[in-house]
């Protein structure tokens, strides 16, 4: 007799429409595809140092789970993001996927409702919308990408990528960095390791065959030839920081023996902030300071910005807040527009 040894912990396996369907559905227009293209080559610019004077901001909420609120968002970035162009190149935090330290709500894609229901195929859709209405509002977007299967789905519509702590060191990630069109920043490791940024590094701008998807989301055998353009992003961790000179000094030689002219992101939230929303601005202000004083391997800054200062605890028997971030603790909208409009008028005065 044979025993029943398969599928012990699975409940249902739910197909997924195609990435092809999807994206049928819902089509890329000519002027995303053009924001796209154009805001990756900028970052490429700056990464390798043909653009030495601006510096990449990466900044919006900690997580998306309201578009109405994502919307509104982009709206009053739009503007600021125009106004500061010529000192910094902003791009707006479009987070789906949230790699979690245990549990807790993984994201949009993974349940659009809020409520345990998961309902993947109307998340993959959401997110879809969400980011060809927010390029298409001109204002270009990065994300977290966690599942290897996601970004057939929607990669072509970001600018920039993130690896985060959690799957810096992991295999499946760096392999999946190693295919995409975008740059890709790799968080340092949670307990503060830098080498597992660097090894990703490594690891990325090398080729690679890996199993995946193919755009009818049936499983294939990918090869890819390793994408160059890659960097750190120093994000603190262990219950330390890690944007001070010396920290940045360790980074820049990093980068530096992988050919990458500007290199390291500073990510002023997390273990940066110590998770304190405001430390953000003071986090940004030195390293900003840095980069005045010649730092130039210095290429940008992440803050996790939102409506409303703080964050709030998603409890589905409660109303949220709007506009409030129910991930991490995120800077209000006033004081984002005040750091950033602060940074400019800093470059600016600077290069006078
Ligand atoms: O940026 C988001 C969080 O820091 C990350 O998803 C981990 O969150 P958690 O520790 O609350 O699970
Ligand atoms: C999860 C995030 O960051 P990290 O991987 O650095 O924890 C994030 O930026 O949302």
């Amino acid at each position: 007799m044979t025993r029943p040894i398969d599928n012990q912990h699975v409940i249902e396996i739910k197909p997924l429409p195609s990435p092809r369907e999807v994206k049928t559905q819902l089509p890329i227009t000519d002027a995303v595809s053009e924001l796209v293209f154009q805001t990756r080559q900028a970052i490429r610019n700056i990464l390798h140092g043909r653009d030495n004077d601006r510096l990449i901001v990466i900044v919006g909420p900690c997580s998306i789970h309201d578009p109405a609120a994502a919307y509104e968002y982009a709206d009053r970035l739009k503007p600021v993001a125009d106004a500061v162009r010529e000192k910094l190149l902003v791009v707006m935090r479009t987070y789906f996927e949230k790699p979690r330290t245990t549990v807790g709500w993984k994201g949009l894609i993974n349940d659009p409702h809020l409520d345990g229901t998961c309902e993947i195929a109307q998340g993959i859709q959401l997110a879809r919308t969400i980011l060809l209405n927010i390029n298409g509002k001109g204002l270009p977007c990065a994300t977290e990408l966690l599942d290897p299967v996601t970004p057939q789905y929607i990669a072509d519509l970001l600018s920039w990528t993130a690896i985060g702590a959690r799957t810096t060191e992991s295999q499946i990630h760096r392999e999946m960095a190693s295919g995409l069109s975008m740059p890709v920043g790799f968080k340092n490791g949670t307990e503060g390791s830098l080498q597992v940024a660097i090894n990703a590094m490594i690891t990325s701008r090398s080729p690679h065959h890996f199993v995946g998807v193919n755009a009818d989301g049936i499983t294939s055998i990918i090869k890819t030839t390793g994408n160059p353009d890659h960097h750190i992003v120093l994000r603190g961790g262990g219950g330390r920081t890690n944007y001070s000179v010396e920290d940045i000094a360790r980074a820049e030689a990093a980068v530096a023996s992988e050919g990458l002219a500007r290199g390291v992101m500073v990510d002023c939230s997390h273990d940066n902030s110590g998770k304190n929303h405001q430390r953000q601005v003071e986090v940004a202000g030195e390293v900003l300071k840095q980069f005045q004083q010649g730092r130039r391997s210095i290429m940008g800054l992440m803050l996790e910005s939102h409506l409303q200062g703080g964050r709030q605890s998603w409890d589905p028997n409660k109303a949220l807040t709007y506009g409030m971030s129910i991930t991490d603790s995120c800077l209000g909208w006033n004081d984002t527009e005040a750091l950033l409009y602060g940074m400019a008028e800093s470059l600016a005065a600077k290069a006078v």
